[in-house]
């Protein structure tokens, strides 16, 4: 959608500074919490030249006119496959923060990737290291535990839940679960009419708080009789995804296809 009275999209040629060798990128969503993150981030970093910053009223055809070579995607759910059928289909490579993604729409997305080889689009529901690695040891202790619940914790502008974080890490635990032969966690519950235990993903509880205060937390949750396990995250400022961001840039170009989480771009020696 367009809007006369809005400014024009931000196309700029080489700033002094850049090189020519320098990779172009855009950022969709830039005047958001995370988009303005992003576009500072991006300025600061070595070899990233910043060349075209939109917002819902720009056409994605500035992309294509700002040369972008690689797009990072900060939007809303409802936009974000839109973005990136459309940077797949004109060659440009994607790197997506924005949650939202079932498994439908991952596979459409690496099915168009399938018609566009050597286009690259990472899906990352966190960048922050801190919050791969609680994944990642949510996943590992799963099997260990009777009992795994998740508690997000975000501001109260993020307007889904449960976050994309905890989705993936209750999928990562619930495979790990079935994978080991373990049974769902213990729940002698028969009545729940106000939903009190949470949204069930994979067949993991998800409790979802919303705090004026927060900015994204969250907390997985393990027992056993008489020992309890709890892996916490705390992401205080939007910086903590910042250097995941400019990771995910800089690989993107050398990992044609879909690829889903960080981890896959980082040596985690686990
Ligand atoms: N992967 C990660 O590490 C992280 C992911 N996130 C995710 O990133 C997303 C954005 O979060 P956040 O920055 O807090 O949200 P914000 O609401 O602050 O930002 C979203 C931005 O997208 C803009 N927008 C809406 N529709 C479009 C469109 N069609 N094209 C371009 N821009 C559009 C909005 O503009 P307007 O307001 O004018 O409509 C707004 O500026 C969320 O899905 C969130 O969960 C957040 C933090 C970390
Ligand atoms: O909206 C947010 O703020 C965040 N969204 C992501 C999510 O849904 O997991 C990542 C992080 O939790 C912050």
């Amino acid at each position: 959608m367009t809007d006369s009275t809005a400014p024009a999209p931000q196309p700029s040629g080489p700033a002094a500074g850049t090189l020519p060798s320098d990779l172009r990128v855009a950022v969709l969503g830039a005047r958001g919490r995370m988009g303005s993150e992003a576009v500072q981030a991006v300025r600061r970093a070595e070899g990233l030249q910043l060349v075209a910053e939109l917002d819902h009223e720009d056409s994605l055809e500035a992309l294509v006119t700002a040369g972008a070579q690689v797009v990072v995607d900060f939007t809303v759910p409802s936009v974000t496959e839109g973005n990136v059928r459309f940077a797949v289909e004109h060659g440009i490579h994607c790197v997506v923060g924005t949650t939202g993604w079932d498994e439908e729409g991952l596979a459409r997305t690496e099915a168009l990737l399938a018609q566009h080889p050597g286009v690259g689009v990472l899906v990352a529901p966190n960048f922050s290291i801190g919050a791969v690695l609680a994944m990642r040891f949510s996943a590992q202790a799963a099997r260990f535990f009777e009992s795994v619940e998740i508690v997000e914790l975000h501001h109260p502008d993020k307007v889904d839940a449960p976050s994309g974080t905890a989705a993936r890490t209750a999928a990562l635990v619930g495979e790990a679960r079935r994978a080991a032969g373990v049974g769902p966690s213990p729940d002698a519950t028969k009545q729940d009419p106000d939903g009190a235990r949470g949204a069930v993903v994979d067949g993991v509880h998800v409790h979802s708080v919303r705090l004026r205060g927060l900015v994204a937390h969250q907390e997985t949750l393990l027992g056993n009789l008489g020992e309890q396990l709890t892996i916490r995250h705390d992401s205080f400022d939007r910086i903590s995804f910042m250097t995941g961001v400019v990771l995910g840039v800089r690989e993107v170009v050398s990992h044609p296809g879909l690829t889903h989480g960080l981890e896959d771009y980082l040596d985690l020696g686990l």
